[in-house]
């Protein structure tokens, strides 16, 4: 008897939970932003997520948010599975969320789900208000220009090692390589962010990079997947012990006992920095404030280890790729490219810091890429508060405490409103300021911490490959930005690498 009605109120509170989080809530926020008159269409429990994924099937990701924008403008709101959000591509709007009202806002429930299954919530990407100004006041100075500088030669060093590879193979196969760019790019970012973390413990231990890329690229596979079909998002449903958690959960295992192995062998003094420098892990050890409170514990460490690979890994191969495809789709921005790179680097000189700084074109080809391919395509936020948000066109919203809103960054830069000939590469434009309508690396308290490190990056990687090597497209590839945690190209991006 008592264990029947124990059952029954265990059944109704899930009930009750899955109506709550499927109807109720979805329903209130659409019916709350109807009322202002906010344009929008509302799909119970599913929202829009079969259509987004047919456009993922049909290779054209991006058709669902273009042919939304277009019907409804710059702000409308949909749903994202049974998630009710407000899309958002005006930039006063974005400045809201991001700067003037960032305190009301915190990282997405989905993207705790999404990344911070991977990686946690005690870590600069997920955690939020006092502990994150926290972890940002103690991290920032290993960001400083001073710290990051100090690790060029060691950027310098793995792209030759690259270079040397290729041009060594070119030898033996009369002096044209065919090749997986993105496959390329992916595997010298994650060696040069690994490098510049975790330093010669990290570059000696081929077992222990396996494990971290092997980590990183399929768990985010898997973490993806289980976003599409929603598993990952259903409350209790995603606690579920299926098969795709069950790897993540061993896969991640794996990656602390590796990521674990490396900090101790640091604190015991068995490895140092590759750099010329400290590197980010004996930035991150000697990380404290006044007091014992504020030094970072053995997990948060660990954490904040593993975010620094996985921010800056994908992120910065996926814009590689694509400038390089840009590139080869552009031979006059080419040209004008190696003209600067030949005129700034001697091929008997030291690249220096000094050397990269003369690099201005080579900059805006960069930012060009950043805009039109944008790795990240969208930034999602969860408002913790009531908050009012103010558009361009002067219309007051009021945002209710639970409400989603998806800053797509793809729309802002690709808007004929802010640009001319939008879908058109072309660098020159960066010879102004765009402030506030060019956000690859977001803005206000949650912008990219490695902002800096990853242009600096960028500009080595591709001044040392654009000087020794030229790049064709090979015919016939369908070039299509997988729509996943970055917008990395889905079927990869074949080319023909010969010398110049
Ligand atoms: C082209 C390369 C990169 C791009 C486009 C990029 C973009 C971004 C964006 C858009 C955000 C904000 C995410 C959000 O608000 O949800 C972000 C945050 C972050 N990025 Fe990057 N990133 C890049 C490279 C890097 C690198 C190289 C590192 C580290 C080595 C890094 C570390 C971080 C961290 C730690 C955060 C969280 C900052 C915070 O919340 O305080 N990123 N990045």
């Amino acid at each position: 008897m008592w264990l029947s009605i124990f059952i029954m109120i265990v059944f109704i509170y899930i009930l009750y939970r899955l109506l709550k989080f499927w109807i109720y809530i979805p329903w209130s926020i659409h019916r709350h932003l109807w009322a202002q008159g906010i344009p929008g269409q509302y799909r119970p429990v599913i929202g829009e997520i079969l259509m987004i994924r047919r456009a993922i099937v049909a290779d054209d990701p991006m058709a669902y948010n273009i042919k939304m924008a277009n019907k409804f403008g710059s702000y409308y709101h949909v749903s994202f599975g049974p998630i009710a959000r407000l899309a958002i591509n005006d930039p006063l709007l974005i400045q809201g969320v991001l700067k003037t009202n960032a305190r009301a806002y915190h990282k997405s429930n989905l993207m705790q789900l999404i990344l911070g299954s991977l990686i946690g919530n005690e870590n600069l990407l997920m955690a939020e208000d006092n502990i994150h100004a926290q972890h940002r006041r103690l991290i920032s100075p290993a960001f400083q220009h001073q710290n990051i500088n100090s690790m060029t030669s060691l950027m310098v060093d793995i792209t030759t090692d690259l270079i040397n590879k290729w041009s060594s193979t070119m030898n033996n196969e009369n002096n044209v390589l065919t090749l997986d760019i993105h496959k390329e790019m992916a595997r010298l970012t994650l060696d040069i962010v690994t490098g510049c973390v975790f330093g010669s413990g990290m570059m000696k231990n081929e077992h222990i990079r396996e494990i971290i890329h092997e980590g990183v690229t399929t768990t985010l596979k898997d973490v993806e997947e289980r976003t599409f079909n929603m598993i990952g998002i259903i409350p209790i449903i995603n606690q579920l012990p299926l098969p795709s958690k069950r790897r993540i959960e061993k896969s991640k295992r794996n990656v602390k006992l590796a990521v674990q192995h490396i900090i101790d062998e640091r604190k015991r003094g068995l490895t140092k920095s590759a750099c010329k420098g400290p590197d980010l892990l004996d930035l991150l050890l000697s990380a404290h404030g006044n007091d014992k409170t504020s030094k970072f514990s053995d997990e948060e460490l660990f954490q904040e280890a593993l975010t620094f690979v996985l921010a800056g890994h994908e992120t910065t191969s996926t814009l590689m790729t694509w400038t390089l495809y840009n590139l080869a789709n552009n031979p006059d921005v080419c040209h004008r490219l190696e003209e600067e790179i030949d005129s700034v680097l001697n091929d008997n000189e030291e690249i220096t810091i000094s050397t990269i700084s003369l690099l201005n074109y080579t900059e805006c080809v960069l930012k060009e890429s950043l805009r039109l391919h944008q790795p990240a395509a969208a930034l999602v936020r969860t408002a913790v508060e009531d908050n009012t948000l103010i558009a361009s066109d002067g219309k007051h919203i009021h945002i209710k405490k639970g409400t989603d809103i998806m800053i797509n960054l793809y729309m802002l830069h690709h808007s004929d409103k802010y640009w001319t000939e939008p879908f058109k590469f072309d660098p020159s434009r960066f010879d102004e300021r765009h402030v506030d309508i060019w956000l690859p690396f977001s803005s206000g308290p949650r912008s990219c911490i490695g902002q800096n490190f990853a242009m600096l990056e960028a500009k080595i990687m591709l001044a040392m490959i654009i000087k020794r090597f030229r790049f064709q497209l090979i015919p016939g590839q369908k070039h299509v930005p997988d729509i996943a945690v970055t917008l990395r190209p889905k079927y990869g991006m074949w080319m023909k690498v010969s010398s110049r």
